[in-house]
């Protein structure tokens, strides 16, 4: 599957905020949004779910265009920046929901162990993170949008949702932003910077120096 998100005009009131965005990730692949705070990459995958409408977009699926929002397709899951978990409910109910297995993610997640009936808010919020980036991984879909899964999240975990990505994305789209850019360079297989509202594809990981993302020599 191919997704494309082509020809964004996103403002707010009349300042323009995205303009000149190409966006193309493919099952398979991880596809990363890289960006300085502001310029952009939460709307960007606002816009690509459907929730936020801005005045134009255009996205395809296998080069078709998509005429409605991609969240009633029902192919997509989202991770949003901020916790969407309702607090009173417990981590068995919100596996269920999600159609997943409490037994496989305690093989994976030992610490979790015992944690079955808490309710969501009794977690800490690396820990709610954790689950919430498991589930959106794992759950039945076709596309995933992480929006920043490494934030708050201890080092040792972050290599374990590293492996989960690339678990997941051989029969799935991925497309993540992260400002932790080692772990992201390390992860993803396309990386787009986006820089004064355009998205621009990094061919070299130099030019994410040139092109005065990360300070000259942070690579080295
Ligand atoms: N509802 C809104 N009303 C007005 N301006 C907004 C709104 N939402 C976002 N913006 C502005 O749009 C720009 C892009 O915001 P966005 O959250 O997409 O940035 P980001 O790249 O995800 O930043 P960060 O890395 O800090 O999370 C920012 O300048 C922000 O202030």
């Amino acid at each position: 599957m191919k997704f494309e998100l082509d020809n964004v005009e996103l403002y707010f009131k009349n300042k323009s905020i995205l303009s000149g965005i190409y966006l193309k990730a493919e099952t398979g692949k991880v596809t990363a949004i890289l960006g300085t705070n502001g310029s952009g990459k939460s709307c960007l995958l606002r816009i690509a779910f459907g929730n936020l409408k801005p005045k134009y977009k255009l996205v395809r699926i296998n080069g078709k265009p998509l005429l409605k929002p991609l969240y009633k397709t029902k192919n997509i899951k989202f991770l949003p920046q901020y916790n969407f978990v309702p607090s009173g409910m417990t981590l068995n109910f919100v596996f269920k929901t999600y159609g997943l297995n409490w037994e496989t993610f305690i093989k994976e997640f030992d610490e979790f162990l015992g944690f079955k009936t808490f309710n969501f808010s009794k977690l800490s919020g690396g820990q709610r993170r954790i689950v919430e980036t498991y589930i959106i991984l794992k759950a039945k879909s076709e596309i995933v949008l992480l929006d920043e899964p490494f934030s708050h999240i201890s080092p040792l975990y972050v290599e374990k949702i590293k492996t989960l990505i690339n678990d997941e994305k051989s029969n799935k789209i991925i497309i993540i932003t992260d400002h932790m850019y080692r772990h992201i360079i390390e992860v993803s297989d396309t990386i787009y910077l986006l820089k004064n509202g355009a998205t621009k594809r990094i061919n070299k990981l130099t030019e994410l120096e040139d092109y005065k993302y990360l300070s000259q020599g942070s690579l080295n």
